[in-house]
């Protein structure tokens, strides 16, 4: 088929199918903006929950850090009434008190290594002997006490005292003893004394510090209060947490079926305790730390994605402390927002795959009824014997191109004595001459001229830009290729083809029109049969006669 002929076919299709891209892009855009729009919403959401979740477990947390800061209120009260107390008056100081190897006992008095410390003998041979009996009295008051909080109450479990001389340290567990003597450290002098001093302190305040243990990573949380007995200030009351002991009371704070991991951080993010819920070690990178403190700087809660981890923080009222929460993706998958999103990619996932389906359905749809136009157009305008143009086609294409060429020629053929091929040798053979004829004729003339079947055993063949001079020199090449190249049959044998042409040129009529010069080129041909065939013919009767 012309160029010309299967774009008429092809550039609607080509339309059909850009309308149909375009459509399926806007429904795609559409629903991928709706889908987006309803993971925004359920991302707003697990961010809140994410944040409530936390908010809980710092509230309980401050909870119970403000529990036991009233709790060191009421001891420190029943303490300081105990030095008083005329229970013991002037009682001795029993000697496995004073003995270092009764370190194992609940009651234990040593020596911090307070530069100028008094040692246990001096303590008790000059004036403040008798101050060191009243502190000592006071510790066995609270002591007393001890019983009362077992069981889930840990609170006296890690219980100190240190007398602001340092001479001596006692708490419950011979642990809190020697994490609070290795915390120490001399040069420092102690954040917890400074910060109990009734210049920074003047309140008298309770207050959260942090104490580095020597050669380890681990600190030590306390939560102290100041003691001050007779308008003096005597010594520190306080509960010393170190890592366990944090880790405990904040598993102890998480809620039910927390699917996060949550660890306390120090001001300076750095770990006050391992990861405690859902198993998660995620360790903070230098970049995450700066982004948290950055956020914190502004503002007391945060949340930030990290690839496929979600972090939540928060600051902690009074204990100086950070409490982060990782969530995993595998994590939050488990928890209702997880699956909701879950859902939310899977009907996307869905969706996509039917989009793509139909998409690829209706295209292959629509090719095919342009494949089956465009076949149906072929049949319409060729001959199905020889694939040459027939007579539509050939008046379609030629009327198309005769616009455009000032001058052109028609030569007109007829196979000769054709009638007789099909009656001897019957109609098969009839076929293959014509299929033989086409394919001469083909060789005979240039890929811009146009051959058509336009009868029976009758071709037309249009030359462009050609005059009747030209016209006349292909018409006898057709004539001499078809005489030259006999069929030769199944039995061998040789069945010689000859064919009667008429030629006619538009430049002798310019005025004429196709139809015109194409009868002029049929009468020309039959002047050739009737003139004895297997000859070519352009002249008319009166030039004849002549
Ligand atoms: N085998 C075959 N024969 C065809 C086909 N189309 C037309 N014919 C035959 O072609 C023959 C044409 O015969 P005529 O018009 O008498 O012409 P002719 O026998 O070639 O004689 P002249 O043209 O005078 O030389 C007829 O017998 C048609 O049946 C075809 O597609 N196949």
């Amino acid at each position: 088929m012309s160029t010309s002929l299967a774009n008429r076919f092809r550039l609607p299709m080509a339309k059909t199918l850009r309308v149909i891209h375009l459509v399926f892009i806007f429904v795609f855009v559409l629903i991928t903006f709706l889908f987006w729009q309803q993971g925004q919403l359920f991302n707003q959401g697990y961010r809140s929950s994410q944040l409530g979740h936390l908010e809980s477990v710092i509230a309980r947390l401050e909870s119970r850090a403000q529990y036991k800061v009233d709790n060191l209120r009421y001891l420190k009260r029943i303490f300081i009434e105990a030095m008083d107390d005329p229970i013991f008056p002037g009682s001795p100081v029993t000697p496995w008190e004073l003995n270092e190897n009764t370190i194992q006992k609940p009651l234990w008095i040593g020596e911090l290594p307070l530069p100028n410390s008094v040692t246990e003998e001096e303590a008790f041979q000059d004036k403040k002997s008798l101050e060191v009996r009243q502190q000592l009295n006071g510790l066995r008051k609270i002591r007393g006490l001890f019983p009362l909080a077992t069981g889930d109450n840990e609170l006296l479990a890690d219980l100190y005292y240190i007398s602001r001389e340092g001479e001596f340290i006692a708490s419950l567990s011979k642990k809190v003893n020697s994490l609070l003597i290795n915390s120490y450290n001399p040069f420092e002098k102690q954040g917890s004394f400074v910060l109990a001093s009734p210049l920074l302190n003047p309140k008298r305040a309770p207050f959260w510090t942090r104490q580095n243990i020597v050669n380890s990573d681990e600190a030590l949380i306390n939560a102290a209060i100041p003691v001050d007995f007779g308008g003096e200030w005597i010594g520190l009351l306080g509960i010393a947490f170190d890592r366990q002991s944090v880790e405990k009371f904040l598993a102890s704070s998480l809620p039910d079926g927390s699917r996060s991991a949550y660890r306390l951080y120090d001001e300076q993010l750095k770990p006050l305790t391992k990861a405690v819920g859902a198993e998660n070690n995620l360790q903070l990178s230098a970049e995450q730390k700066k982004t948290i403190l950055n956020m914190l700087a502004e503002k007391k809660r945060g949340t930030l994605r990290s690839g496929l981890t979600f972090i939540t923080f928060g600051k902690l009222k009074g204990t100086h402390s950070i409490l982060v929460n990782t969530q995993t993706l595998g994590q939050g998958l488990h928890e209702e927002f997880g699956r909701f999103s879950l859902l939310l990619v899977t009907m996307f996932l869905i969706f996509l795959f039917f989009l793509l389906g139909a998409h690829s359905i209706i295209c292959r749809l629509v090719r095919n009824m342009g494949n089956l136009q465009r076949e149906m157009q072929h049949h319409a305008l060729h001959d199905d014997l020889t694939g040459a143009l027939n007579r539509r086609g050939f008046f379609a294409k030629t009327s198309q191109l005769s616009p455009n060429y000032v001058d052109y020629t028609l030569v007109q053929l007829d196979l000769d004595y054709f009638k007789k091929v099909n009656d001897v040798y019957g109609h098969l053979v009839g076929d293959n001459v014509l299929i033989h004829a086409t394919w001469r004729i083909q060789q005979a003339i240039r890929s811009q001229d146009v051959l058509g079947r336009i009868g029976g055993e009758e071709f037309c063949v249009y030359l462009p830009n050609s005059d009747l001079k030209t016209g006349i020199r292909v018409a006898t090449r057709i004539k001499w290729e078809l005489e030259s190249s006999a069929l030769i049959l199944e039995n061998g044998l040789k069945l010689p083809i000859t064919a009667s042409l008429g030629v006619a040129s538009h430049s002798e009529y310019p005025e004429s029109s196709l139809d015109q010069i194409q009868t002029l080129a049929d009468m020309r041909m039959y002047r050739a049969k009737t003139r004895g065939r297997n000859q070519v013919c352009w002249q008319d009767d009166a030039d004849l006669e002549a």
